[in-house]
């Protein structure tokens, strides 16, 4: 089994709509998938039960089925930073239950993973625990989204920087353009980004306003041959 974690270059970076592909891609290589939004900060009550839009995406996307929870054990009503959205409803987040719900996950024996992260790599969970600490315990590969805008170069490298001094291996890194407006001087800067970072281009991802009903796989570079 491989495990894929999704990192940004900040929130609203892409990665849900990245980690979507990189879900239709490996379906296209005929591995079978399960998808994970650990925490989640922004949610809205459906039949009883906290969730999350990223995770829901996710759960379409994925090709095999388990448990809402397990996909998304840490549901938070409030779009604002997770530990502080805990904090505001009395609850700690905790390795053992990030680590718990991955070790039920990877139980189902998927031949992947593809677990999204929230906001930027060093994301607090609480006083205490950091998304890296997680990461690290799953041994997962990063993949590293650039959300094309002006100031990513800098965020770009300073995250594949900080992702590797974790210990962490980065698979590769997915650009996407967000919005409808593409950025000035785009070739340029996905020209820029091929030749400041170090691990491979996996993909780039244009603008697809109905990217949830679409097979983004096509956008993915043949990289787990
Ligand atoms: N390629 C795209 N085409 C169309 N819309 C996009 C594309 N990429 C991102 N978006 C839109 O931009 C917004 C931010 O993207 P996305 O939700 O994937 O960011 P994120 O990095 O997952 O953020 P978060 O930290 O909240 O999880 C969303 O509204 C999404 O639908
Ligand atoms: C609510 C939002 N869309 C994300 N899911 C959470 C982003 C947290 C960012 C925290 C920070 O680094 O400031
Ligand atoms: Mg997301």
């Amino acid at each position: 089994m491989k495990s894929f974690f999704v990192t940004g270059t900040d929130t609203d970076a892409g990665k849900t709509v990245a980690a979507k592909a990189l879900l239709d891609y490996f379906a296209g290589e005929r591995l079978s998938t399960l998808a994970m939004k650990p925490v989640a900060s922004g949610c809205f009550n459906q039949q009883g039960r906290w969730v999350n839009d990223d995770a829901l995406a996710l759960r379409e996307a994925m090709t095999m089925d388990c448990d809402y929870s397990l996909t998304n054990p840490y549901s938070f009503e409030q779009a604002i930073a997770p530990h502080i959205a805990a904090t505001e409803e009395n609850i700690e987040i905790t390795e053992q239950v990030l680590v718990g719900a991955f070790n039920d996950v990877r139980a189902l024996k998927p031949d992947v993973v593809v677990i999204e992260g929230a906001g930027g790599w060093e994301l607090p969970l609480s006083d205490t625990l950091s998304m890296p600490a997680f990461v690290k315990q799953t041994n997962a590969e990063v993949v590293l989204v650039v959300g094309l805008k002006l100031g990513c170069l800098n965020h770009a490298v300073i995250t594949e920087r900080a992702i590797r001094a974790d210990g962490m291996r980065v698979a590769g890194w997915v650009a996407v353009d967000t919005q409808s407006r593409e950025m000035p001087y785009r070739e340029q800067n996905i020209a820029t980004l091929t030749r400041r970072l170090t691990s491979p281009c996996l993909g780039i991802l244009p603008y697809t306003p109905d990217w949830r009903g679409r097979d983004l796989s096509t956008y993915i570079n043949d990289f787990c041959r």
